[in-house]
């Protein structure tokens, strides 16, 4: 996250930490007591090992009362999901076992009306991401609100020129922005999880390339399936 805020500790009791031999790689947040909602894209360099999910966690190293890692059962990227764009960028992650929830860990709703959000609306995105251009990597989860703005000033010519569909969703970068590390996170507006943050153009903090999010509305038929085979 650039030019955001150290969040209040605890305070998004639903937030993710995606590890790979102990070192965070993606953001992600909780859907269900199993399952943890990500980006496709986090899975491409894992070169096929699993995930540890880290929740109820504010800093990555200190210990905290209901801090504890996950091993994850299965993942599934969703089908539709590519190394060439950034269509249909979500991954479902089912964690070995139900985690246990507490004041610091807790499932965050998603979006289930397929309906764009207004633009200037203003939403909150969260992670341990990087927080400057030299990719300094913050030990604590931070936090930073940002306008959406609409899917026609997004895709103009000068900005992404096209490439945002009806599936996805844009922010202001200028300034404050998501940045490498974010990608999987959720985007919060009014209390319910909108968008997962998606890499798109890799800038960061560039008002030409605002931030871009795939809306988890059109997915919701995908995730309820996939969480209802894989629990039986
Ligand atoms: N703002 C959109 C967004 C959301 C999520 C991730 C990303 N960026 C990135 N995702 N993956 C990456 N691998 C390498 N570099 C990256 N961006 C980068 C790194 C250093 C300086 C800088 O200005 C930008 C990214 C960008």
């Amino acid at each position: 996250i650039l030019r955001g805020s150290v969040a209040r500790p605890h305070l998004k009791p639903y937030m993710a930490s995606l590890q790979l031999d102990g070192q965070h790689v993606c953001g992600g947040f909780l859907i269900a007591e199993q399952w943890v909602l990500s980006a496709a894209h986090c899975a491409e360099e894992t070169d096929g090992k699993l995930f540890q999910v880290l929740l109820g966690a504010h800093s990555l190293t200190e210990p905290e009362p209901h801090k504890r890692l996950y091993q994850v059962r299965a993942q599934f990227p969703h089908p539709g999901s590519n190394i060439h764009n950034n269509k249909d960028d979500l991954l479902l992650l089912q964690l070995e076992e139900k985690a246990e929830l507490n004041a610091d860990v807790r499932v965050l709703p998603f979006q289930r009306e397929d309906r764009d959000v207004a633009a200037d609306t203003v939403c909150e995105v969260a992670g341990w991401g990087t927080i400057d251009h030299s990719g300094t990597r913050p030990d604590k989860l931070h936090q930073v609100e940002r306008p959406v703005i609409s899917r026609d000033v997004c895709n103009h010519r000068t900005r992404h020129d096209g490439t945002v569909t009806r599936n996805m969703m844009c922010t202001d970068s200028r300034r404050k922005d998501t940045c490498k590390g974010d990608s999987g996170g959720p985007l919060v507006c009014g209390g319910v999880a909108e968008g997962v943050v998606t890499a798109g153009s890799r800038v960061c903090g560039n008002y030409k390339k605002p931030a871009i999010y795939t809306r988890i509305a059109p997915y919701a038929a995908w995730i309820d399936g996939v969480m209802a085979s894989a629990d039986g």
